[in-house]
Parts: structure tokens; C-alpha cells; sequence
């Protein structure tokens, strides 16, 4: 099982960050949250700030568990963490070359989400009111 930590970061008009997977990698092409897999005996939070601070560049000050579940892949399977993180400095950029873009929860639905991805916008949609 791989764990995964990911962020999700709001801005002022309740849009959500997103950023699409590298050509070469799983799922090449997909949008999905910040993050990336924990590494071995790190907290997710650590694990959270490592991967924001590697892609995005910026530093998580706060952060809370929002969803987490088990997703089977066909060849993995992996536990997808998502975090709200309510507390950062920097500005996001994107720092490994993925483009990234904001969008609202409405075009979450449209946009080419992981699928796996797809069972956090409830709760997405729940933490931004
Ligand atoms: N970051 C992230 N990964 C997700 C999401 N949804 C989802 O199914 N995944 C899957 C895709 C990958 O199989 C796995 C994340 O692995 P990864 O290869 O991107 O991890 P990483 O950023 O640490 O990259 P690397 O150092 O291994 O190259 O989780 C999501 O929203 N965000
Ligand atoms: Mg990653």
C-alpha cells in the first residue's frame, strides 16, 4: 500500500488548486491535488509540507485531514490522503515544471480529475463554505 499526502489550498474566490501529471509518469496527463508519496518514517504532515515545498514552493504552517481512502489501481494500490492546508507562506508556483491551474468545484467535475480523486469533491466542496 502507498500512501500518499496531498494538499488542497483554497484561494480568496473558493477556487482550488490543481496540477497535472508529468508525461512518463502513472496516470500521465491527469489533474490531481499537490503531493506525493510519504516517505518512510515521516509523518504525513512532514510528508505534506516536504511535497508542497518541492512542487509548489511554498511552506505549510497549518494543515488538517480532510478525506482519506484506499484506491485500487491496476497495477497499485494506494491510500489517498488529501489535507486541507489552511496556513502557508510563498506564493504557489510550479516549481517541477507541472502546469497548474485554480479552478472552482464546479469545474473539478469536468476538468480530468484522477478518478480516484473523484470521491474528494464532496468533501472539498463541504470544507470551502
Ligand atoms: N499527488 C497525488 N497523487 C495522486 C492523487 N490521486 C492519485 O490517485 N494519486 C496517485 C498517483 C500516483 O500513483 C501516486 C502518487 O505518486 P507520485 O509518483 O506522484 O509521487 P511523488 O510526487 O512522490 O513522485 P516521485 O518522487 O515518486 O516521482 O498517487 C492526487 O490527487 N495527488
Ligand atoms: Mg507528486
Amino acid at each position: 500500500m502507498i500512501h500518499v499526502v496531498a494538499g488542497a489550498l483554497f484561494d480568496e474566490q473558493g477556487r482550488v488548486l490543481i496540477a497535472q501529471r508529468p508525461p512518463g509518469k502513472h496516470m500521465a496527463g491527469g489533474w490531481e491535488f499537490p503531493g506525493g508519496k510519504l516517505e518512510a518514517g515521516e509523518s504525513p504532515l512532514a510528508g505534506l509540507q516536504r511535497e508542497l515545498r518541492e512542487e509548489l514552493g511554498i511552506e505549510v504552517l497549518e494543515a488538517a485531514p480532510l478525506i482519506a481512502y484506499e484506491h485500487g489501481y491496476s497495477d497499485r494500490r494506494v491510500l489517498l490522503d488529501l489535507w486541507l492546508v489552511s496556513r502557508f507562506t510563498g506564493q504557489p508556483r510550479s516549481v517541477e515544471g507541472q502546469p497548474l491551474q485554480w479552478v472552482s468545484i464546479e469545474e473539478l467535475e469536468t476538468v480530468g480529475l484522477l478518478e480516484a480523486d473523484r470521491p474528494m469533491i464532496p468533501a472539498l466542496r463541504a470544507a470551502r463554505r
